[in-house]
């Protein structure tokens, strides 16, 4: 089979007035680590749950290894472990039951289910809390265990919602290197996230969606190469004003205290050009520093047209 991992086609749902996807058309390729990513309310969850079958949509389609999730639905759901945003845990047993429950409830024997119960458990770091109840653990330790229950059925697609949100320092280290290894042993990863270096991070590629639309699909480094940098240039006689730099790419050049401070897109690339100007001109450069857009920046870019039609229009 070479079906994608995910696929969908101008897929819709409206809520009342909020079109909550309105036409997403999205690949996701095998093995792919993929991020989504876009503002509160852009549709990522919606999207989400269409795969997973808890949300139906209006009109068009969406496939999970070639499965259609409504009319395969139990093919597609068993390919996918979901770890969401929002907690939804049995809480009247033993984490290691519920792990076990969830097993058999994707067909899994109950030999098996407890030695792939046992496995996540110590995956995900919690073990000795393997007969704790869900509400005593404590707010890092439920993350692991809902990470814990999305592997227990060894997915081919792990889709995680939000995974670090609230999370320390440590403990999101510690999920990215399990996520991590998961996708080095072959398994498709779908995360939606709200830390863009998370996603620079960890992502092959990823989609910014707006208002239940796909604005943009790349790889990190594609997106950033596409915002503006900042090059710092050290003058040994800083000017008054700034001079006039005809150089491809330059958008802005401002005086500062050492020399200039020029905005370029393509700052690496632009960078030589400019010395070679300054010192036609008859500068001499000191020290250069690029400083590259980030992808947060390019992201607020991308997705601050929408926002302030929103926000006139309401
Ligand atoms: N069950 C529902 N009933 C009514 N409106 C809904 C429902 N679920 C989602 N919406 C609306 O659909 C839109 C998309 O919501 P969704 O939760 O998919 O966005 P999101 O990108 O996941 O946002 P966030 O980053 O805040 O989690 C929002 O305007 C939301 O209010």
């Amino acid at each position: 089979m070479t079906e994608p991992a995910i696929r969908t086609r101008e897929l819709r749902k409206r809520y009342g007035d909020v079109q909550a996807l309105d036409g997403l058309d999205l690949t996701v390729d095998r093995g792919e680590f993929f991020g989504l990513l876009g503002p509160n309310g852009a549709g990522k969850t919606t999207f989400i749950n269409t795969l997973v079958g808890l949300v139906q949509g209006d009109s068009g389609t969406a496939e999970v290894f070639g499965f259609d999730v409504e009319a395969d639905y139990r093919e597609a759901r068993d390919r996918i472990g979901l770890a969401p945003q929002e907690f939804n845990v049995d809480r009247f047993f033993p984490i290691i039951e519920v792990l076990e429950h969830k097993a058999g409830y994707h067909g899994i024997g109950s030999t098996e289910a407890r030695r792939r119960a046992e496995e996540a458990l110590k995956t995900v770091g919690i073990w000795d809390k393997r007969d704790t109840r869900f509400d005593w653990l404590s707010g890092g330790m439920k993350r692991r265990f809902v990470l814990a229950r999305a592997l227990v059925s060894d997915p081919d697609l792990l889709i995680l919602d939000e995974p670090t949100a609230g999370v320390d320092v440590q403990l999101r280290h510690d999920l990215w290197n399990i996520i991590n290894r998961m996708n080095d042993e072959g398994t498709t990863i779908l995360l939606t996230t709200h830390y863009i270096e998370e996603a620079e991070r960890l992502c092959d590629r990823v989609a910014i969606m707006d208002s239940g639309r796909k604005v943009e699909v790349a790889t990190p480094g594609d997106l950033m190469s596409r915002g503006t940098d900042t090059i710092d240039i050290g003058l040994a006689d800083p000017p008054r004003t700034a001079p006039r730099l005809d150089v491809d790419g330059v958008t802005e050049v401002a005086v500062t205290d050492d020399g200039l401070s020029v905005t370029a897109a393509g700052g690496s690339q632009t960078a030589p050009e400019l010395m070679r100007e300054l010192e036609r001109q008859g500068h001499t450069v000191t020290s250069l520093d690029i400083r590259r857009a980030s992808l947060e920046e390019v992201f607020v870019d991308l997705t601050r047209d929408d926002r302030e039609y929103a926000e006139v229009s309401a």
